[in-house]
């Protein structure tokens, strides 16, 4: 397998309270150092609690926010590569599908945006690829000329998914793409990006706070606690014999598909303006001890392609 993409200490630190010629009051550190590594043709789950770094992480993976510090090597692209650069190599799928798409204009004139914009189509080869793509996704062609308010929340993720289609990217990284939708809806969206994964072997960064829904979709899991990777793996050993003690709290607090991270799992984060010197699951830790408040641990392998970050890792 080859490499589709590759972080290295990726970091995002967010400025607040800039103004005018002053400093910034303070700073928020949202992605801690942060190195994945994406096979072609895999699905990498992101999973993590609200606020933990997914949207950040994801953000700086398609090139829609810069990061602070590190490196993001994706197939064939470089440090100077442009937007539309990116665009036909790495598209990004958002969570709520409505509003993420342009309400002023048809669903032929978005899907047409990326392949004129991208690929310099023209008029005729345009309305062929559409069609194409429109049945891939399974939607009626009648439905072109229609606005995104017209359509069911699925209906318009399906949308959402054939504009990243259109801009023949191989990597998409889906956030959330079904956290919106109701339980029935997901099943048919998640069998759709199946379908799709197949038969174009694409590759999915798939990002949700649904752990039964990662857990199904992924070939390999990063769990993301306070902005940093503390445990990865593959999927079937993550949440069957997870390492770190995070982990573990999650796998045994979600087993439901639909159920968001919950219950004792969604804990206090430590404050991003002031984050801890050591583990930031320190303070919830039923294992830490002295170096956990002080060092910081490193993700290391555990045991096969296994890795957490954890001074204390739990046995088998
Ligand atoms: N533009 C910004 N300015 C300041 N802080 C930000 C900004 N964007 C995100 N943050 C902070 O960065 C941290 C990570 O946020 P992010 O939205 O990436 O998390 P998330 O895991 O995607 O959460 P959610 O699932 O709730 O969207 C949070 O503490 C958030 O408040």
């Amino acid at each position: 397998m080859s490499l589709a993409l590759e972080t290295r200490d990726l970091t995002k630190t967010f400025d607040v309270g800039k103004r005018l010629m002053r400093p910034p009051k303070a700073q928020v550190h949202a992605v801690h150092p942060t190195s994945l590594n994406v096979e072609n043709g895999e699905t990498l789950g992101i999973v993590g609690e609200s606020g933990c770094g997914k949207s950040t992480l994801a953000r700086m993976l398609v090139g829609l926010l810069p990061p602070t510090s590190g490196t993001i090597e994706i197939e064939g692209l470089s440090g100077g590569s442009s937007p539309a650069d990116f665009g036909r190599v790495i598209q990004y799928v958002f969570q709520d599908p409505v509003s993420s798409l342009n309400p002023r204009k048809t669903i032929r004139q978005i899907l047409e945006a990326p392949l004129i914009h991208l690929h310099g189509m023209g008029r005729t080869e345009r309305s062929a690829r559409i069609d194409e793509i429109f049945d891939s996704v399974s939607l009626r062609p009648e439905f072109l000329d229609r606005y995104p308010h017209e359509f069911s929340g699925g209906q318009a993720q399906r949308i959402g998914i054939a504009r990243a289609l259109a801009a023949n990217a191989r990597i998409l990284v889906l956030d959330e793409p079904v956290s919106a939708l109701d339980v029935s809806v997901q099943a048919q969206v998640l069998n759709l990006l199946a379908d799709l994964k197949d038969e174009l072997g694409l590759t999915y960064l798939f990002i949700s706070h649904d752990l039964a829904v990662v857990e199904a979709v992924s070939d390999r899991v990063a769990v993301l606690y306070f902005g940093a990777v503390v445990e990865e793996g593959r999927a079937e050993n993550i949440f069957a014999s997870p390492r770190h003690p995070y982990t573990r709290l999650l796998a045994e607090s979600a087993p439901v598909v639909g159920r968001p991270i919950g219950g004792q799992a969604q804990g206090e984060l430590p404050d991003p303006m002031n984050p801890p010197p050591g583990c930031a699951f320190a303070s919830r830790c039923p294992r830490a001890t002295d170096i956990c408040r002080t060092d910081r641990p490193e993700l290391r392998p555990i045991e096969g392609d296994q890795r957490a970050a954890c001074h204390h890792p739990l046995d088998p």
